[in-house]
């Protein structure tokens, strides 16, 4: 590994991951960094009108991971200790060339490479995949009002996307080790052994 180990836990929204990054933390004592949801200004809208708040909503989970990333580099990274995020910061890409268009795709796009290619990126990346059904019924679960109206067909295409993303980062990034979990049968939640199982491969990895 060329730095610590740095696990960042993707999927699709609804798939678990700030519910495993949180366990595994705890299992392993690790320092966990979380999304900001929140606090965010632009997710009730963009889920009204995608088209027209896209742009600021990219761009202010861009600027958040950005000082987030920026921090973990300089407080975990650079010192050699081990830290684990519920999110991979490629997720921007993943979510800006699904929601943006034009030029505004191409300007985020830009963007986002020079405000992130030169920082270390995740060495262990545990990927929930979850179908329809099951994405569908955890943010249920989950109860936030802005996502009641989140389209089947938004969340489909993200299924697509992020299998797509974690295909072409396993080509580009061949020392990246990608841990697929199958988020429909796995259910690290209700199932003790089935977490165990995963933290067991995770200590693995970090050896
Ligand atoms: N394996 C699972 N089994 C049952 N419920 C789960 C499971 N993983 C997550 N949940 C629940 O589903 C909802 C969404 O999980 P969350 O971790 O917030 O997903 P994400 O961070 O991927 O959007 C939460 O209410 C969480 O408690
Ligand atoms: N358009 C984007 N939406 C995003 C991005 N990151 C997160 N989100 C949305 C999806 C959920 O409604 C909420 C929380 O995300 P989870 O995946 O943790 O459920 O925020 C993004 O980069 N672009």
């Amino acid at each position: 590994m060329k730095h610590a180990p740095f696990i960042a836990v993707e999927g699709p929204i609804g798939a678990g991951k700030t519910t495993l990054a949180t366990m595994l933390a705890t299992e392993l004592q690790l320092p966990v960094i979380k999304e900001i949801v929140d606090e965010n200004p632009f997710l009730d809208k963009f889920y009204q009108n995608m088209d027209d708040w896209s742009f600021q909503l990219e761009m202010f989970f861009l600027c958040n991971r950005f000082k987030q990333l920026e921090d973990t580099t300089v407080q975990y990274i650079d010192q050699g200790k081990p830290v684990i995020s519920d999110y991979h910061i490629y997720k921007n890409l993943i979510f800006g060339e699904r929601t943006l268009k034009g030029s505004k795709r191409d300007k985020y796009r830009e963007i986002y490479h020079i405000l992130t290619d030169d920082f270390p990126k995740p060495n262990i990346i545990l990927y929930i995949r979850a179908d329809l059904d099951t994405l569908l019924a955890r943010i249920a679960k989950r109860a936030r009002t802005f996502e009641e109206i989140i389209a089947p067909a938004y969340l489909e295409q993200l299924i697509e996307d992020y299998d797509d993303a974690m295909a072409s980062l396993a080509l580009r990034e061949p020392s990246t080790v990608i841990v697929t979990i199958d988020g429909n049968q796995v259910d690290f939640v209700e199932n003790p052994e089935d977490f165990t199982a995963i933290a067991e491969q995770v200590k693995e990895l970090m050896k």
